[in-house]
Parts: structure tokens; C-alpha cells; sequence
């Protein structure tokens, strides 16, 4: 029986790199279900505090504590990129990749592959050079190749930013489904009507910090800040 891996909670963490603080301190929990929306101006720390939330960013202060044993945690979570970078083989090698490093045998990583690529709309295309997809393609299919391991949770840093509609649409409906399956997430959007439409939870960042998070509804009908309101105005907020 493995044991939970949620709640996470990031205590006092912060970041700093040649002697600035990139994000910090910050507390935060993850817990519960559904989507996160990390949101807030260019610059806030977005990025950095979803990598350091995954372990990708290692802390200067404070510390994460996970449900379970650190490195179990860090088996059992996801990271799609902005910019996802494809092995150069084949849309089915791909998707099978997670899955033979986990020790999956060839042929049933192979038919979870073939399965994927039907549900993300790219049956038929098994056999194409990854890196000949469009930008919509590579998108659904990075996340795809988060999602065939099963993960807990999933991050994900600006998933359909420079996409078109119905990439988008494409892509929300696939973490949607994720989220309805029990995939906890975690992303990082520019975009508001996507944080409105996906998530349950907004953390709000500004300069480093966790400006505010309050339940999607309560913050979009009412945000508590000043700089959140200003924000969602489409005030430019630094
Ligand atoms: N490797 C790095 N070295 C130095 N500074 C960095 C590094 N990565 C990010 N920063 C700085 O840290 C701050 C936070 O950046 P981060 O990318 O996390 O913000 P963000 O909210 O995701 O921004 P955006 O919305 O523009 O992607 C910025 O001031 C950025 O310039």
C-alpha cells in the first residue's frame, strides 16, 4: 500500500540566485482536488515556484514537505514545460519512454502508447518524427507522456500559451479529464479565461510572494487585494 502523497506543503520556501530572491518566503499547501491556477504578472515567480514545488528548483530557505518519502513523491508527480522538448524518434517511442524507464515491458508500453495517441487526436500519426508536429500537437502530446505513468500530480507551466483555440480547447479538455481522473494540477496560466474555466484554487504571485489564493469563485468575484484587482482589470501590475 503506498501512502498519499498529498497534502505538500512548501514552508517558508524561497529561491534566490546570484544573491537575489527570486521567489520567498512563501507558504503554501497543495491539497485536495482539482486544478490550481498559479497567475500574477510577468516576472512573479510562476515558473520558479511551480519548479521548486516539483524539485526541479532547489530551495535557499525553508523547506517542502512531502506525505511521502521524498524521492517516492518526485516518482509519482509530472512537469510538462512551456516549450517541450521531444526525443527525436518516433510520436509512439515518445509516449512509451515513461514508461519502459519505469520498467514497463516493451509491447505493453507500445499499446499504452497506441492508446494515448488515439486519445489525444493522433491516431494515425504513430509513426511520425515527434519534431515534425505543430506547436498544438506537441503540446498535447508532451502532456500526454506526463499523464501515461498515472501521476498524482501534475505541473504544468503555461500549457497552451501560444496555441490556438482549438489546441486550447484540446488541451483543457485533456486536463480536465486528468483533473476529473484524480490527477491533482498544479499550472501556471496567462491566460484568465483558462484559470476561470479549469480551476478550483488561484494562487495569486506578485514580486516573489504568494500575493493571495482564495477558491476560484472567491477571487474572481471578489479579489481581496488591491494588486489582484488591479490585475484583473488589466491594470499592469509589477
Ligand atoms: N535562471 C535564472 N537566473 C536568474 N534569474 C532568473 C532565472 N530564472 C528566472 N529568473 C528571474 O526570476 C524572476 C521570476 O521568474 P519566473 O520565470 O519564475 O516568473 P514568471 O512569473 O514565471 O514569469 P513569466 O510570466 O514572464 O513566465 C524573474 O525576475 C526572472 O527574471
Amino acid at each position: 500500500m503506498v501512502s498519499a502523497l498529498l497534502p505538500i506543503r512548501m514552508c517558508g520556501g524561497a529561491v534566490h540566485r546570484r544573491g537575489q530572491r527570486l521567489i520567498g518566503p512563501v507558504d503554501l499547501e497543495i491539497a485536495g482536488g482539482g486544478i490550481t491556477a498559479v497567475i500574477g504578472p510577468n516576472g512573479a515567480g510562476k515558473s520558479t515556484l511551480l519548479k521548486a514545488l516539483h524539485g526541479l528548483e532547489r530551495l535557499s530557505e525553508g523547506h517542502i514537505n512531502w506525505s511521502s518519502p521524498r524521492a517516492e513523491a518526485l516518482e509519482r508527480q509530472a512537469f510538462v514545460f512551456q516549450t517541450p522538448v521531444m526525443l527525436r524518434r518516433s510520436v509512439l517511442d515518445n509516449l512509451a519512454f515513461p514508461l519502459r524507464l519505469k520498467g514497463t515491458s516493451r509491447g505493453a508500453a507500445r499499446a499504452a502508447a497506441a492508446d494515448w495517441c488515439a486519445r489525444i487526436g493522433l491516431g494515425g500519426m504513430e509513426r511520425r518524427a515527434a519534431t515534425v508536429l505543430s506547436g498544438g500537437e506537441r503540446q498535447k502530446l508532451a502532456l500526454a507522456r506526463a499523464l501515461i505513468t498515472g501521476p498524482e500530480l501534475l505541473f504544468l507551466d503555461e500549457p497552451s500559451a501560444a496555441l490556438d483555440g482549438r489546441a486550447t480547447r484540446e488541451i483543457e479538455a485533456l486536463l480536465a479529464l486528468a483533473a476529473a481522473d484524480g490527477t491533482r494540477i498544479v499550472m501556471a496560466t496567462h491566460d484568465m479565461g483558462q484559470a476561470r474555466r479549469l480551476a478550483r484554487e488561484i494562487w495569486f504571485l506578485r514580486g516573489g510572494m504568494l500575493h493571495e489564493a482564495a477558491p476560484a469563485d472567491t477571487f474572481f468575484s471578489g479579489p481581496k487585494t488591491e494588486a489582484a484587482r488591479a490585475f484583473l482589470a488589466g491594470d499592469i501590475v509589477d
